[in-house]
């Protein structure tokens, strides 16, 4: 029929002009992009997406150079391989590659906030940030607070599993006490994990990240392939993502008007009453707004719990697995510095070298953010001999200097020496990066380094950690997620 043939013509034309785009801008390259592998018409490199992706970076770096473009439809996007490059953008040049570029995550998730783009209103979100920690009186003792505070109820729930005989997956409890030290910093309390309120928090932060699994899918890869497609069309776990974001959004909207109904501007209790007393007082030219306070702490969620959780299962993963590390030179460190009753404190880890170290190559060997987050500038740049175009994602592969042999003895092995100088104090290479660098370093370092050490260190302090019966190997290659996170298992946990 006529219809049928118009249809038909439409596409071939759609297609051919698609082609044409690919092949002008393949042989001309007009803005010397690095060069990279050519893909496959219009998709690109798109088969390339797999969790595993980090790993074959360097692979491509041997054959294109430290510095290559890999594209997927109209997108191009830059990866750096090797110390020199990564330190250039990430550190040297922090202010040139400070921006993120507004591309499609960020539209279905993000809005304004921490991990907005390079401006005024993401500066001031961050400064607001840090001053909020200090005004709290939650700077570096604060948080140590909020943090030590949890303990006991982390080992009351591992005492339980003792008193059963169960083995202990660790997940949901991490999970609760990450998200407690975040739920006290924004809201202004704990929970107890029985708490229904909690439970739901727990469940949509949860949710949001199942759901965030998409964002590593060849599915989601495709939307990228025609500019402004997700406006119009989300496949159907796009969809979902969405409605999770939402569900968040409206439960952090619902304590934001609670603590406007109850504010004392003179005694704020936590960062969203700081927050609404510098908005009250602020003047028009100020930056921040109710939509970034709201960003803010959804970026704190997102970007503070399945990372710091995830490394902690890592931890215990390495402990178990390395059972002569865990007994011989961890927990005889905790014993000699803590003995089996005192609390640890963060400042203790001036004296206990090998645990910090052991939690350092936790992160090294782990590295949950092979590739962090993409940067890109707001202006043109030159990399590497090539030009960049502005807004050109650029991306860090972390994972190739965890892994370098020129900076690790044995990059593969889990070996916290790595981490020790020959007077054995901690020494840390300047290779090492897991918090990325430069302006845009992770806000929550601090709370996150605090939450590791203390966390490790108080478990190990009660509890000994063993392979279940039967199996002689926890399986140290990593599953599917948005971060680089452990399979789900089981060990044995015994009262030391
Ligand atoms: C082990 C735990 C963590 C790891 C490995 C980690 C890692 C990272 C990395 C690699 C980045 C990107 C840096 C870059 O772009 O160069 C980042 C950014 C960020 N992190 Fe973390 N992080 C952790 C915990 C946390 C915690 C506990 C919080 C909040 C309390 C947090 C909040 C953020 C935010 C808001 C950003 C975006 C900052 C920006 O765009 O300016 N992170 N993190």
């Amino acid at each position: 029929s006529k219809v049928g043939v118009m249809i038909f013509e439409i596409v071939i034309t759609i297609l051919a002009a698609v082609l044409l785009h690919w092949l002008v801008n393949f042989l001309f390259n007009p803005w010397r992009y690095p060069p990279g592998p050519a893909g496959i018409p219009v998709i690109g490199s798109l088969h390339l997406a797999a969790p595993d992706f980090h790993r074959k970076l360097p692979k491509l770096a041997r054959k294109y150079g430290p510095i290559f473009t890999i594209t997927a439809g109209y997108r191009r996007v830059v990866f750096l391989v090797g110390y020199d490059l990564i330190k250039e953008v990430i550190t040297d040049r922090a202010k040139d590659f400070a921006s993120r570029c507004p591309n499609m995550p960020g539209r279905i998730v993000r809005g304004e906030g921490l991990d907005a783009p390079y401006g005024p209103k993401w500066m001031a979100n961050r400064k607001f940030f840090y001053s909020a920690m200090r005004t709290m009186g939650l700077g570096k003792r604060g948080i140590e607070k909020c943090v030590v505070d949890e303990i006991p109820y982390i080992v009351e729930e591992l005492e339980k599993l003792c008193a059963k005989n169960e083995l202990f997956e660790p997940s949901s409890v991490f999970d609760s006490a990450v998200l407690n030290v975040l739920a006290y910093f924004t809201f202004g309390n704990r929970y107890s994990y029985q708490d229904e309120k909690f439970k739901e928090l727990i469940h949509i932060n949860n949710d949001f990240f199942q759901k965030a699994k998409f964002l590593n899918q060849p599915l989601f890869f495709l939307l990228s392939l025609v500019p402004g497609l997700h406006k119009y069309w989300l496949p159907q776990c796009g969809k979902d993502l969405k409605e999770s974001v939402g569900k968040i959004n409206k439960f952090v909207k619902a304590e934001i008007e609670q603590h406007r109904q109850n504010l004392d501007r003179k005694n704020p209790r936590d960062y969203i009453d700081c927050y609404l007393k510098e908005l009250d007082q602020m003047n028009d030219q100020s930056e921040l707004s109710e939509l970034g306070l709201e960003m803010s702490i959804m970026d704190l969620f997102q970007a503070g719990t399945e990372t710091t959780s995830t490394t902690l299962r890592w931890a215990i993963l390495y402990m178990v697995n390395n059972p002569n590390i865990q007994t011989e030179k961890v927990q005889q460190e905790i014993d000699d510095v803590l003995g089996f009753d005192r609390l640890p404190q963060y400042e203790d880890r001036m004296r206990m070298p090998y645990c910090e170290a052991t939690v350092l190559e936790v992160q090294r060997m782990a590295t949950i953010a092979p590739i962090g987050l993409q940067h890109c500038s707001e202006e043109d740049q030159m990399l590497g001999g090539y030009r960049i175009p502005k807004r050109t994602s650029i991306m860090a592969c972390y994972h190739s200097i965890h892994f370098d042999p020129k900076f690790w003895k044995n990059p593969n092995e889990f070996d916290p020496c790595n981490f020790l100088d020959s007077n054995k104090k901690v020494c840390i290479p300047d290779a090492f990066m897991p918090f990325g660098g430069g302006l845009r370093i992770c806000v929550g370092m601090n709370i996150a380094k605090q939450e590791l050490f203390l966390f490790f260190v108080a478990i190990l302090q009660k509890f000994s950690l063993h392979l279940p019966d039967g199996v002689d190997h926890l399986d140290e290659e990593s599953g599917s997620g948005i971060t680089l996170a452990p399979k789900i298992y089981q060990v044995k946990i015994k009262r030391r």
